[in-house]
C-alpha cells in the first residue's frame, strides 16, 4: 500500500527538525564542549554550520589536499564537516609517527551509519576493537609474509591463464586483467577460478561494489553525517540512500553466498583446491572448527574478493598504461629478464631477489601512481597533541600517500617515472623498501605480502612475454595514449585506453601456450 501525503508530511517535518537539530547540537559539541588552548593544524577556514564541506572535492580530493598542504606550508592539515573534525597527513615522517609510533591511539575506523544498513558489518576493514583483532589475527595467521607463499601455485596458474588471454585477444585486455584480478582472489580464498566476466559471481558484485562506492563517498548519503536518518524506511520517496543501501544489502547476501556455497560443494565432492575456505571446510568435517571462527573465515574470505580484486585491477591497469609510455623502461626490464631468466622459460617467484630492475618498477608504479591514494581514514580515539598542535578524540586522520609519494623533499623530479631512484649505485635496490599505498600502522593492509607477490608476478610475466605500446588507427597514424583514470574516491582505475600489445617473439608466443599444459 502506497503511503498517503499528510503521512509523509507527518513523518518528514519531525525529521527535518531532527536533523537540525542534530547540527546544531554537533556544531556546538564541537565549539563548546571542547575549548582546546592549543590550536588545531591549519587549514582552510570552515564556514558556518557546514565547515569545509564544500571545499573538498568529490573526486581528487587527494591533489587539493597537497595544494593545502602547500599552502599552508605544513605536512598537517585540519578542516571539519558539518562538526566533523578530519585531519590529513601530508608527511611521512608525521605518518610514521602518528599511525605506527603512536599506532594505539591511531587504529580505529571511522563509523559509517550506512555500513550496517548495506549488510557490509562483515567486512572488518569496518570493523574496530575485539572484533576487528579476531579478524586481523586470521588474516595474519594466512597472509604473512612466508604463509603467502602457499598461494603461489594459485597466483603462478591465474597469471598464465592472463598470458593466455592477452595472446587470444591483446585488444581486451581491460577485461583480462579484470578478471585475473578477481580469479586471484576467488582461487586463493575459495578454491574457485571464474572463467568469464559473465560468472554469476562477478556480475552481481560488480553491481554490489558500484552500489557500495556510491553510498560510501563523502557526501554520498546525508545517513553518513545524520546517523538519526537510518531510521526512516526505504519507501519515503526522498530516501533514495535507503533505497540503495537496502539493495546493496540484498546484494551483499547473495554474493556471499555463491563462492561459499561452490566450496562448499567442491569439499563435498573431494575436487576442491586449497584456499582458505576450502582448508577450513576440510578441518570442519574432521571436527576441528567452531561457528565463532567459521564466520570470521567467512567475513575475512569475503572482505577479501571485496578488498583485493579492485586493488589488484588497479594496479595491473596502471602497470600497463605506464609501460605503454615509457617504452625504454620495458627494453631495459626485458634486457634483464633476458639475462636473468633467459629465453626458454617464463619467470617464476625464484627468479624475484635476482632482478632488482623489475621491483624497481614494482616499488616506482606505486610511488607514481598510488592506486589508493588516501588509504582508508583512521580514526583518532583519544585526544592527541602533534607539536603544539591539537589533534581530537573522534577526528579522522587521512594519510595523504599522493602527497608523499609526490614530496619533492622525498623524491626528485616526482612526476618523473624513474625506477632507478629505488637502486643504489651497484644497481641493486636500495633501503627505501616501504610501498606506502598499502597504508600505515595496525590498520596496514594485511594482505600486502600476497598482493605484492601478484603484482611482481604479472609485472615481469608481461614483460618477459609483451611488447606494449601505440595503436594504429585505419590510416596508420599512431593513437596518442591518454591519461584517462577513473577515480571512485577511494581508489583510481585505468580507463580503457587503446593500446598495442603484441609477443615479443614466437618463442614467448610458445611459451605462453605451453603454460596450458603446466
Ligand atoms: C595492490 C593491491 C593492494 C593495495 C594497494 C591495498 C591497499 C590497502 C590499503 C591502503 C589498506 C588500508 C590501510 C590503512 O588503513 O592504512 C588496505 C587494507 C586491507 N587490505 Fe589491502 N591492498 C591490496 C591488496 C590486498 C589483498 C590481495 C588482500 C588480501 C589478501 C588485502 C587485504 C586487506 C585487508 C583485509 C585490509 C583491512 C585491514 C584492516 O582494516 O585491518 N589487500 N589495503
Amino acid at each position: 500500500m502506497a503511503p498517503s501525503s499528510s503521512a509523509l508530511v507527518s513523518f518528514a517535518i519531525p525529521l527535518i527538525f531532527g536533523v537540525f537539530l542534530r547540527l546544531l547540537f554537533r556544531l556546538l559539541k564541537s565549539r563548546q564542549a571542547r575549548k582546546p588552548s592549543l590550536p588545531y593544524p591549519p587549514g582552510p577556514a570552515p564556514k558556518f554550520l557546514i565547515g569545509n564541506a564544500f571545499d573538498v572535492p568529490r573526486f581528487g580530493a587527494y591533489k587539493k589536499f597537497a595544494e593545502w598542504g602547500k599552502e599552508y606550508k605544513s605536512g598537517l592539515i585540519h578542516i571539519s564537516a558539518a562538526g566533523q573534525h578530519i585531519v590529513i597527513v601530508n608527511d611521512r615522517k608525521i605518518a610514521e609517527e602518528l599511525f605506527e609510533k603512536r599506532s594505539v591511539l591511531y587504529n580505529d575506523r571511522p563509523e559509517f551509519p550506512v555500513v550496517p544498513l548495506m549488510g557490509l558489518d562483515y567486512n572488518f576493514t569496518f570493523l574496530k576493537g575485539d572484533a576487528w583483532l579476531a579478524h586481523r589475527r586470521i588474516c595474519q595467521k594466512n597472509f604473512n609474509s612466508s604463509a603467502a607463499k602457499q598461494y603461489q601455485p594459485m597466483q603462478t596458474t591465474e597469471v598464465h591463464t592472463f598470458l593466455r588471454g592477452l595472446l587470444n585477444s591483446p585488444s581486451e585486455f581491460t577485461d583480462h586483467y579484470k578478471l585475473l584480478s578477481i580469479a586471484l582472489q576467488l582461487s586463493t580464498m575459495y578454491g574457485f577460478t571464474p572463467t568469464s566476466l559473465d560468472d554469476e559471481i562477478i556480475r552481481v558484485a560488480d553491481e554490489s561494489s558500484a552500489l557500495s562506492a556510491s553510498l560510501l563517498l563523502p557526501g554520498a548519503t546525508l545517513i553518513n553525517i545524520f546517523p538519526i536518518l537510518r531510521h526512516v524506511p526505504a519507501w519515503v520517496p526522498f530516501a533514495s540512500g535507503q533505497r540503495r543501501a537496502k539493495r546493496c544489502k540484498e546484494l551483499t547476501e547473495l554474493v556471499k553466498a555463491l563462492p561459499l556455497n561452490c566450496a562448499k560443494k567442491s569439499v563435498k565432492e573431494g575436487k576442491a583446491s586449497p584456499s582458505l575456505v576450502t582448508e577450513y571446510l576440510e578441518q570442519k568435517a574432521l571436527g576441528i572448527s567452531d561457528l565463532e571462527q567459521e564466520k570470521i573465515i567467512n567475513n575475512v574470505a569475503w572482505t577479501v574478493y571485496n578488498g583485493g580484486s579492485d586493488t589488484t585491477r588497479a594496479a595491473t591497469g596502471a602497470f600497463i598504461h605506464i609501460m605503454a609510455k615509457h617504452p625504454e623502461i620495458q627494453r631495459r626490464a626485458q634486457a634483464e629478464i633476458d639475462r636473468i631468466v633467459g629465453c626458454d622459460r617464463l619467470p617464476t617467484f625464484a627468479d624475484r631477489t635476482k632482478l632488482p630492475y623489475i621491483d624497481a618498477i614494482y616499488r616506482e608504479m606505486f610511488r607514481y601512481h598510488p592506486i589508493t591514494p588516501m588509504a582508508i581514514p583512521h580514526c583518532l580515539n583519544e585526544d592527541d597533541v602533534y607539536e603544539g598542535y591539537f589533534l581530537p578524540k573522534g577526528a579522522w586522520v587521512v594519510p595523504n600517500i599522493y602527497a608523499m609519494a609526490r614530496d619533492e623533499n622525498v623524491y626528485s623530479d616526482p612526476s618523473t617515472f624513474h625506477p632507478d631512484r629505488f637502486l643504489d649505485a651497484n644497481g641493486e635496490l636500495n633501503d627505501d623498501s616501504r610501498v606506502l599505498t598499502y597504508g600505515f600502522g595496525r590498520r596496514v593492509c594485511v594482505g600486502k605480502a600476497v598482493a605484492s607477490a601478484s603484482t611482481w608476478l604479472t609485472i615481469v610475466s608481461f614483460l618477459a612475454c609483451f611488447n606494449v605500446g601505440k595503436a594504429k588507427d585505419d590510416f596508420g597514424n599512431e593513437i596518442e595514449i591518454d591519461d584517462e583514470y577513473e577515480d571512485n574516491g577511494a581508489m583510481i582505475q585505468k580507463k580503457h585506453f587503446a593500446c598495442s600489445i603484441t609477443p615479443r617473439s614466437e618463442q614467448a608466443r610458445s611459451l605462453i601456450l605451453e603454460t596450458e599444459f603446466l
